[in-house]
């Protein structure tokens, strides 16, 4: 069965004009979420700069894709990914994480969050822990080209994941017919903060593609 949205005709060349374009932009509006979280300017800056962004809201809303990214078929495949709030080239709200993964089902990203992802003073929110172990989680899965979703999700919170520089990491375990399970953390500068274990499925609609082992069916994973 087919993918629910159709290939990517556009051209490389095209797609990375494109992303040159949006990379810096999105870069900007990320900014602009860092200063809005921890700008101490008076109440006319504030004001001031809300015009700002009023007038580029202006101009950014001239024209407007019909569906979302992901959904888009003439947007593509290859930029499904742009939206996605943990890698997306056009999402100010992901950190972004580059994320590595081996045909082996591991899959890892050395990244940075800053203010605007906490929750317990100087601590990351416990909701952004989990929707970067399901991200990542879903590469490793996904390294094997096995179309797969989370199924379950279960997070040990061993200690609080302070904002800086942080390290998460995911493995497949083993593979039961349907169900893969993985494994992750997320390591801060005294070891592991929080550790998963996940059951991806794989959705109906793929069941007749499924073939043993990771690694051998001809499909990307999902995305979110
Ligand atoms: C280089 C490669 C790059 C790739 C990049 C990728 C980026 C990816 C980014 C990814 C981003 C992150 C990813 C995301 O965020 S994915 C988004 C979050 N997840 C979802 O939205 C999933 C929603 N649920 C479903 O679609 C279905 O319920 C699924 C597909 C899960 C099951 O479907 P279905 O209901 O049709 O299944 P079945 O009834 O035939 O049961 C089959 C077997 O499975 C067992 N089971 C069922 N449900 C669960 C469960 N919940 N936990 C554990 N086990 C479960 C069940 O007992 C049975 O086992 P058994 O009784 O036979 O032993």
């Amino acid at each position: 069965m087919a993918w629910p949205y159709v290939a990517d005709d556009t051209s490389d060349p095209l797609l990375a004009a494109d992303a040159e374009v949006w990379q810096p932009f999105t870069d900007a509006v990320r900014e602009l979420v860092d200063a809005c979280v921890q700008s101490d300017v008076d109440a006319d800056d504030v004001r001031a700069a809300q015009a700002d962004v009023e007038a580029a809201l202006a101009r950014l809303g001239k024209a407007r894709l019909s569906t979302t990214l992901g959904q888009s078929g003439t947007v593509g495949s290859r930029r499904r990914a742009w939206g996605n709030p943990v890698i997306g080239v056009r999402n100010p709200i992901a950190p972004p994480l580059h994320v590595d993964s081996d045909p082996a089902g591991r899959a890892w990203s050395d990244f940075h969050l800053g203010p605007a992802y906490e929750g317990p003073p100087g601590l990351v929110h416990g909701g952004v822990v989990s929707l970067i172990i399901d991200q990542v989680l879903g590469h490793a899965v996904g390294a094997g080209r096995q179309p797969a979703m989370t199924g379950t999700l279960t997070i040990r919170y061993e200690r609080g994941t302070p904002l800086g520089d942080l390290r998460v990491e995911a493995w497949v375990e083993r593979r039961e017919g349907v169900k893969i399970h993985a494994g992750a953390h997320v390591l801060g500068p005294d070891g592991p903060t929080a550790v998963a274990e996940a059951v991806f499925i794989v959705p109906r609609r793929f069941r007749d593609q499924l073939s043993d082992g990771i690694g051998a069916a001809d499909q990307g994973s999902t995305q979110g």
